[in-house]
């Protein structure tokens, strides 16, 4: 498939469990045993593909494609994991409590349901089916390198991937970041001045 950033390897992968669907995009060889540039993204329709200020979620995908190809080889793994994995429809509801104040681990909470639903269990079985075993991970997020390790993924290096930040999703990120164990470096913890002018860039 060819995209904005070069041309990717598109995979498509069926979750027994849930019936999901998921893609894979591979960039390069990735048969040669060395580590690989690899992205868990999870899905965010509103982010993703709308544009939404809400979240920092296009941009870290843009961006995530974009150091792939430049580093001449990796995978971007699309996981319908969408509202960290409460689902849309879910995700619109807690969406709806932030607007009354509510930060975005407690409107999960107040609707009865895990701040964060994720498994990478199948992320790990599709890495394996793609015969990568080692990875670099762009993450700013502990929660996807443990939930990999547990899985069997050695998880040799973690890549920030810190874009996007603009003056309407801050609170957003700070609450990542104080409640959610994000790794954010405070030292890039202004605006990102591209993201301001086009957060759908
Ligand atoms: N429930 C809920 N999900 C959200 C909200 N904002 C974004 N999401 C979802 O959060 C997921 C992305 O998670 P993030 O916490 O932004 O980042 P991450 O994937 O854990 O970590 P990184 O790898 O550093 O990007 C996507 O599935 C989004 O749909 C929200 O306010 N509530
Ligand atoms: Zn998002």
């Amino acid at each position: 498939m060819t995209t904005a950033y070069g041309d990717f390897r598109l995979h498509g992968f069926k979750e027994p469990a849930t019936g999901l669907e998921h893609a894979a995009l591979c960039f390069g060889d990735l048969s040669t045993g060395e580590p690989v540039l690899v992205r868990l993204h999870s899905e965010c329709l509103t982010g993703d593909a709308f544009g939404s200020c809400h979240c920092d979620c296009g941009p870290q995908l843009r961006s995530a494609l974009k150091a792939i190809a430049t580093a001449g080889r990796g995978a971007l793994l699309y996981l319908r994991q969408e509202g960290r994995g409460i689902g849309l429809l879910n995700k619109i509801r807690a969406y709806a409590l932030q607007e009354t104040g509510v930060d975005t681990l407690d409107a999960n909470r107040l609707l009865g349901l895990p701040a964060d639903a994720r498994d990478y269990g199948f992320a790990a079985t599709m890495l394996s089916q793609l015969g990568i075993r080692s990875v670099k991970l762009l993450t700013n997020n502990p929660g996807k390198i443990e939930g990999l390790k547990a899985h069997g993924v050695d998880v040799v290096e973690r890549v920030s991937l810190q874009v996007g930040r603009t003056t309407r999703n801050g609170a957003y990120l700070d609450t990542k970041a104080h409640r959610m164990g994000h790794l954010f470096d405070l030292a890039r913890e202004l605006p990102d001045e591209a993201s301001e002018a086009d957060p759908a860039r």
